[in-house]
């Protein structure tokens, strides 16, 4: 049965975590320390929950497929990606699924641990520190076996919100200016109107190569 209560404290909790990461990440750069925890607190902030549940595979091929050990059961089951908004704060039960694309853009598992949070630096995170922070390229697989179920909250800003990189970070980091200004509901139109995998961050940088 769903209880609106329980989730209702669910994102108060997972949205006061990621003021504080948000506090935190901005003291470290100092910056003002509210300078992006402001964008996810204010009553128009466009923050969301997403439950993603992964049935195992081997539901959708039948018994036969187990015993023919050539076929793997393990399917994309949300395709690879970059969290558009500024943080996202994930947490699923004990079975794995995600991974986390390397530099060398090698697919890295990430063990699953229901006690713990995993938190994504969203696309909006990565233009403000003006690409000193990356927002991540993941994926989840489905299990063979087991079934997978993930709570994401992502943090996002008000749609009429302006981002771009912070001038103190752009000086002190002495290079480029490397995104545009843009508001979030712009980001997020285009983010819609895109597929899952492109790369939207590109269509924002100042210089193209
Ligand atoms: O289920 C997962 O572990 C990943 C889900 C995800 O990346 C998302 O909801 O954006
Ligand atoms: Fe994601």
């Amino acid at each position: 049965m769903f209880d609106s209560s329980a989730v209702n404290c669910y994102i108060e909790a997972v949205k006061q975590l990621a003021r504080e990461i948000l506090d935190l990440t901005a003291e470290g750069l100092r910056v003002p320390s509210h300078t992006f925890s402001r964008l996810i607190s204010s009553v128009d902030s466009d923050s969301v929950l997403r439950v993603n549940h992964y049935p195992p595979s081997d539901q959708f091929f039948g018994g036969a497929t187990l015993s023919d050990k050539s076929v793997s059961l393990t399917r994309v089951g949300f395709g690879e990606h970059t969290d558009p908004q500024i943080l996202t704060v994930l947490r699923s039960n004990d079975v794995g699924g995600l991974q986390v694309s390397n530099s060398d853009g090698m697919w890295v598992p990430v063990s699953p641990d229901p006690s713990a949070f995993c938190v994504n630096v969203g696309d909006l995170l990565q233009v403000m520190t003006n690409g000193r922070f990356i927002s991540l390229r993941h994926r989840a697989l489905t299990s063979g076996e087991e079934s997978r179920l993930s709570t994401t909250y992502f943090a996002g800003p008000p749609l009429q919100a302006m981002i771009g990189p912070l001038p103190a970070l752009v000086t002190m980091m002495n290079q480029p200016r490397l995104y545009q200004t843009f508001t979030w509901g712009e980001y997020k139109k285009l983010a819609y109107s895109l597929r899952l995998e492109d790369s939207r961050l590109d269509m924002f940088r100042t210089c193209k190569d």
